[in-house]
């Protein structure tokens, strides 16, 4: 017979469903001789891969079967005691395991979207959670940002039409580096609690500041607001950032109709998270990550100001971009009218690699942004991963 068409087979959501635009660049990025800043990897040299290798094989001679066998789709009990532990009034039947936060935002998608529903996201934000929510066909409507985060009356004009909820990234922002200020926290949560939209905070890069404090999570600032009981934000976080995201471990916390959702959802999706790799992020976390993080925190401030400074010296004028105090992620905007991934073409011929924008935009603007990811490249790697990106510049912009 003819051969099949296998795309008039696939379902109509499988139509929303297009490639990662990070992990293709990654795969490009494989290039020998290629200095890449696309992706927000951790730096593998903090791995803690000898306290992992002798806390794995001590789980699997003292608790084979545990490590080994199915287990609850809720996640291993100590971890989410951990986990209830740090945040405010939070029980540990409010904690659900998933398979990477990636995974909670298509889990959120899955029980809160039906197609045609409005989804409130920040413009520009992480392409991975469109990218979860696009097979169920939402109609995104973007809150425009500024440095402090969303603009109020941007924010209020879309609660106005009655979104599924807000996806907001309130701590070091991917893609934008920003710091929510707690004046705007304050804000985004009456205005959500005011119009009864549920938050999704998404805080993957919570613990990754240099320097200042910590600010309250949305999930807190609304626990307060509301005097304790079940508030209406699904706060998610992971240990991909702080410890290893090879072991897929993450984390959704929130009121108890929602988690119980998840958990069904999740059952359909995976059974549960892998039993080893969350006792060995128990093992992990269990005497605290302080070392860790500040570990963590050092190398990556330093890359930033490695990063920063070559910018400076490297880029041609015309090109802007932000100051972050944390995460992973430096922010350029080229000159209006200039095409990112027009640069990106030309940069890869200079053998270095970052992420256009545009993906990140909802609406499909962007065109003359791009995201830079210091954490995962020496200062001497960096700095000539600048240079070459600032030649690559030069050519792009005596076109525009
Ligand atoms: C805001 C935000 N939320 C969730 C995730 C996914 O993290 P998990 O490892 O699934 O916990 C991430 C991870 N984003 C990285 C990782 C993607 C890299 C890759 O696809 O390999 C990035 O933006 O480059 C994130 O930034």
């Amino acid at each position: 017979g003819s051969p099949i068409s296998w795309d008039s087979r696939f379902a109509r959501r499988a139509t929303r469903i297009t490639s990662s635009t990070i992990r293709e660049l990654l795969k490009m990025a494989q290039q020998p001789g290629m200095i890449t800043f696309s992706g927000g990897l951790p730096a593998p040299e903090l791995f803690p891969a000898e306290a992992m290798a002798e806390a794995s094989a001590r789980i699997l001679r003292e608790k084979a079967n545990q490590a080994l066998q199915y287990s609850t789709t809720e996640g291993y009990p100590a971890l989410r005691e951990w986990v209830a532990a740090q945040l405010p009034n939070t029980q540990p039947d409010q904690v659900l395991l998933v398979s990477g936060s990636q995974q909670g935002l298509d889990l959120l998608g899955k029980i809160f979207i039906d197609a045609g529903s409005a989804v409130a996201v920040e413009s520009p934000t992480y392409m991975g959670a469109l990218s979860a929510f696009n097979p169920y066909e939402p109609e995104y409507l973007t809150v425009a940002m500024d440095e402090e985060g969303m603009v109020p009356e941007a924010l209020e004009a879309v609660l106005k039409q009655g979104p599924r909820f807000v996806y907001a990234l309130p701590t070091f922002q991917n893609p934008s580096g920003r710091l929510m200020s707690l004046e705007r926290r304050q804000k985004l949560v009456e205005l959500a609690g005011e119009y009864g939209v549920p938050i999704v905070e998404d805080d993957a890069y919570a613990e990754l500041y240099y320097g200042g404090q910590k600010l309250p999570t949305l999930y807190s600032l609304d626990q307060q607001m509301r005097g304790g009981g079940e508030g209406n934000v699904v706060y998610l976080s992971t240990f991909s950032k702080t410890l290893a995201p090879g072991l897929r471990v993450a984390y959704a916390v929130g009121p108890r109709p929602v988690i119980h959702k998840l958990v069904q959802a999740k059952q359909g999706a995976d059974l549960h998270t892998g039993s080893l790799n969350q006792m060995l992020v128990y093992e992990m976390v269990k005497y605290g990550l302080q070392e860790q993080l500040s570990k963590i925190r050092e190398t990556y401030a330093a890359r930033r100001d490695v990063m920063l400074e070559a910018m400076t010296q490297h880029l041609p004028k015309g090109v802007s971009w932000n100051q972050p105090k944390g995460g992973m992620f430096i922010w350029m905007q080229l000159p209006q009218g200039a095409d990112a991934v027009s640069l990106f073409k030309k940069a890869l011929e200079q053998k270095v690699a970052f992420v256009p924008g545009q993906p990140f935009h909802a609406d499909g603007s962007g065109q003359n942004t791009l995201r830079l990811s210091f954490s995962n490249a020496d200062p001497e790697l960096i700095r000539e991963g600048i240079r070459r990106l600032g030649r690559a510049a030069e050519e792009e912009l005596e076109l525009v």
